[in-house]
């Protein structure tokens, strides 16, 4: 999806219509959540899926230390608590398997779709229906014009997300679908990561090398364009007209120890 492939008001029309519902789900552990998670909300309530019923799903350690976000109409906020892991990679992987079960116990009793988010990132335009699909992917924003060659997946033949080729090079930050197949592509995500643990190995870029794989092996049926997820520290910003969401900075050496 790209600015001027569609009309916004045709999907919103047939999403009212068709009385869809949204899940969206974010991890705020330790330091992330006084970082990103207030920006994160207040600007979703600005941009994302208006006019839609939409639940997030805020999971933390924390749970005493969620801001208090003001919700449109339709629209609510579920905490649900979860462990810190001490390996930011562990945090990072294991969101997967988080992610499934309350598929399971909770999301698809209420929503047809759901939304998995970085944290780390602030909405800036819209991001509504039109990113609504069966199983929906995003073109990461450092690799969508470069030759295959230089995408990074992971090629050690000892991982489950060991892959030579590939179709595009998927961003971990967002993915989503019907939640059928959100629930398919992280329970196969989480059996992978564990697989590797088993035989001592770590994906080179942990989640996201094996979201790369599942969609190599289940070929996502929409692609969102890096308009939905765009670095502003890429200087070449002749195919984007519109950021709709954009990386915050990062911190790493201090939000993650
Ligand atoms: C292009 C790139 O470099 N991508 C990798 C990088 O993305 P990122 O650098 O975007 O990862 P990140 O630091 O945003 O971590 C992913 C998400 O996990 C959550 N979180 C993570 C750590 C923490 O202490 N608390 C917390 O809540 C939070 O929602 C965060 O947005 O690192 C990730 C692992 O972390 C994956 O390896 C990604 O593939
Ligand atoms: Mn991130």
């Amino acid at each position: 999806m790209w600015e001027g492939m569609f009309d916004p008001n045709l999907y919103d029309q047939m999403h009212i219509e068709g009385q869809s519902a949204v899940a969206l789900t974010v991890f705020a552990v330790g330091r992330y959540l006084d970082a990103y998670l207030k920006t994160f909300l207040i600007s979703a309530e600005q941009h994302f899926m208006l006019g839609l019923p939409v639940t997030y799903y805020v999971f933390t350690d924390e749970p005493e230390k969620v801001p208090n976000v003001t919700l449109n109409a339709k629209r609510r906020l579920k905490i649900i608590q979860v462990q810190k892991y001490s390996r930011w990679q562990d945090i990072s992987m294991m969101r997967m398997k988080t992610i499934s079960e309350v598929i399971e116990t909770d999301i698809r009793h209420h929503s047809g779709y759901v939304f998995c988010f970085d944290v780390d990132q602030e909405f800036k335009g819209r991001f509504g229906s039109e990113a609504l699909g069966d199983s929906v992917a995003l073109l990461h924003a450092h690799f969508y014009k470069l030759p295959k060659d230089r995408f990074t997946y992971d090629r050690n033949p000892k991982s489950k997300a060991f892959m030579q080729t590939g179709d595009f090079y998927y961003h971990a930050a967002i993915f989503g679908g019907l939640w059928e197949n959100v629930k398919n592509l992280t329970d196969t995500c989480y059996a992978n990561i564990m697989e590797d643990k088993l035989y001592d190995v770590e994906a080179l870029w942990h989640d996201e090398s094996h979201l790369n794989k599942y969609f190599w092996l289940y070929k996502p049926s929409k692609l969102l364009s890096p308009e939905y997820c765009w670095d502003p520290s890429i200087g070449d910003m002749t195919d984007i007209q519109v950021t709709r969401l954009v990386w915050a900075p990062k911190h790493y050496e201090t939000l993650r120890t």
